[in-house]
């Protein structure tokens, strides 16, 4: 068996819960790559050896322009418009300037990772010891109570309104469902059943292991990316299921129930991931999630990467129970409709919804091992925010465009369902492209199919993209999930605002998170990001915003 995480040593923390193992981590020894970064620890003092290296490098791009790696012909370099000629610049240890350099010429920085630097630390050189959060996100102290106690609020309000018959906003329901209604525990029973399920799927030794981003340590942890596996067994299972009579649409029956259940669970994790987070050293907390403040750091999560032995909480819950389960319940809500409806099959809108969703997530599990460059998987702790938004947000919000449906049909005229097909092709293909560009980038920052791109060096030994996707805007693959967005909420007419809630609630939560991103790079990358930003102006939509 192909197993690395059996073959390679795991770390005991003695500072670990008991029975608790919190990483198979490589040594850094097994990694040529690895003990180079090492040498990159403090970005102020290189070593000579790397000295040269950079000095090299930057003599290289002075005399070379921006062109295709391994190009015979060394090129002129150039300003952020084009082929000009810099000027000399006075070089710079700190930062390696903020000139373009060939992708050829990132084989001598072999990455520098910094996956998180802390957000608390004024110096430019991450520290593995200083893992306190000072700047705080999401309104502070105050913002994390209100967040804490609006989200579910938000949600059982969603649910209620997409069970009546008019969910216009105006409309709100008129009163509050009895305590009794909220509770069934078959419906527990399904939620946990499903979860196990997931994690059973997810811990076979299946489908291969990827590394991580290197962490604050420099070690990389390996992950099980088995998703499209767990996808399709799950999705035999279910045509099985309902094969042999299991009526799914239980679950829309069931909604507010299996929504309590999984608020439940998600409340239990988050608890169970604060407590434990009080043994994690602090190379395991997340810079953004330990300010010492009960509320913000039970939002945010303390522990960037919790696992049981190999198990990784965070990876798991991001891409398995609710991703997975969000088809589910959109496939329940097609058959809901067509018993309401009285229907032979799903109406045009309803399955154009399903398979949008269905590619959507689909897609995210085939390309699983790009989850770990996102900005979860390299910064954010595990903690209410996405224990909640994971089980209870993705599944029971992300249907609403399927559960909307159900009691409002909305019939598409050819020409109509054909732009929403090709707009939501359009959308996929800048999302897949963009993600996929800029996750092959990290891996390997000399892979040929990549040489043809422009770069700015950073002081940390990573480099930025400025050219390709993320030359036309810094955050194109928000641009294209924006685009299959609004193609999800087509289908659904125009007649209520709830259809349209998730679009709504896409657009701020992607623009926060490009100012996330935006304030974490720029503290960073100094000013490699601000050239960055000059050259690539817009942040998320060409020529506007
Ligand atoms: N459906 C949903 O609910 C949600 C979907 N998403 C989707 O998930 C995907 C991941 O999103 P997210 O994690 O927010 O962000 P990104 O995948 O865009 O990751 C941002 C990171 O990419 C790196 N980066 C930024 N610019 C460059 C550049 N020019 N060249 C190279 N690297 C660069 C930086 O990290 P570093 O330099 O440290 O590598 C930065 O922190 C997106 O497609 C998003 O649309 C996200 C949230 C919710
Ligand atoms: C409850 C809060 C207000 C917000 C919670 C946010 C989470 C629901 C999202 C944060 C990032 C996510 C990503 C995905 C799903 C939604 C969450 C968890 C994907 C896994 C969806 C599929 C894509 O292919 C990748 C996404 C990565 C980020």
């Amino acid at each position: 068996m192909a197993d690395g995480i059996t073959s390679s040593p795991c770390s005991s923390e003695p500072d670990s819960p008991i029975g608790l193992n919190r990483g198979c981590l490589l040594r850094p020894g097994e990694d040529q790559d690895l003990d180079q970064d090492l040498t990159w620890l403090v970005p102020e003092t290189p070593s000579p050896q790397l000295r040269t290296r950079r000095r090299r490098c930057n003599m290289e791009t002075r005399s070379s322009s921006v062109a295709p790696a391994g190009s015979a012909e060394p090129d002129r370099p150039v300003s952020s418009k084009g082929n000009v000629s810099r000027k000399p610049k006075r070089r710079r240890l700190v930062e390696p300037s903020a000139s373009f350099v060939p992708a050829s010429c990132l084989q001598t920085f072999p990455l520098g990772n910094w996956v998180e630097a802390p957000s608390s630390s004024s110096s430019s050189a991450p520290s593995s010891s200083s893992s306190s959060t000072s700047h705080l996100d999401f309104g502070g102290k105050i913002g994390a109570i209100f967040w804490l106690l609006f989200l579910p609020a938000w949600v059982l309000f969603l649910i209620l309104q997409v069970n009546q018959e008019d969910p216009s906003l105006t409309n709100f329901p008129r009163a509050l469902p009895s305590l009794q209604t909220f509770w069934d525990f078959q419906a527990f029973g399904f939620v946990l059943l499903w979860i196990l399920f997931q994690a059973l799927l997810y811990i076979l030794p299946v489908g291969q292991l990827s590394e991580g981003m290197p962490l604050r340590s420099g070690e990389k942890l390996r992950y099980r990316t088995n998703g499209f596996f767990a996808m399709v067994v799950s999705a035999v299972l279910v045509a099985a299921a309902v094969y042999h009579g299991v009526d799914l649409t239980y679950i829309h029956s069931h909604f507010l129930q299996l929504a309590t259940a999984s608020f439940l669970v998600s409340l239990l994790l988050s608890i169970y991931l604060f407590i434990r987070s009080r043994s994690a050293g602090p190379e395991q907390r997340a810079l953004g999630g330990n300010s010492g403040n009960v509320a913000y750091d039970f939002f945010k999560g303390r522990e960037l990467n919790p696992r049981i032995n190999n198990f990784d909480l965070k990876f798991f819950c991001e891409m398995r129970p609710g991703l997975i389960g969000w088809c589910l319940i959109n496939l329940a809500m097609a058959l809901a409709e067509m018993k309401q409806q009285g229907l032979d099959a799903p109406s045009h809108s309803m399955i154009l919804v399903n398979v949008f969703q269905l590619l959507y997530v689909t897609d995210g599990l085939w390309n699983e091992e790009a989850i770990l460059t996102t900005m979860d998987l390299m910064h954010d702790g595990f903690g209410f925010m996405l224990a909640f938004g994971d089980l209870v947000w993705v599944p029971f919000t992300y249907t609403l465009q399927a559960y909307y449906l159900v009691g409002h049909p909305n019939p598409l005229s050819p020409p109509l369902l054909t732009a929403i097909i090709l707009l939501k092709l359009v959308g996929f293909y800048i999302f897949r492209k963009s993600n996929s560009e800029k996750n092959a980038f990290r891996r390997n920052p000399s892979d040929p199919k990549l040489s043809h791109l422009k770069t700015i060096p950073t002081a940390t030994g990573k480099s930025l993209l400025v050219s390709g996707w993320w030359g036309v805007v810094r955050h194109p693959n928000y641009l294209g999930d924006l685009v299959m967005a609004l193609a999800w909420s087509l289908p659904c007419g125009f007649s209520h605002l709830l259809p349209w809630y998730y679009m709504i609630y896409f657009i701020i939560l992607l623009v926060h998170r490009d100012s996330r991103d935006m304030s974490e790079c720029r503290r960073k990358y100094g000013s490699a990001w601000d050239e960055y930003c000059r050259t690539v102006r817009y942040r998320i939509i060409p020529g506007v915003y």
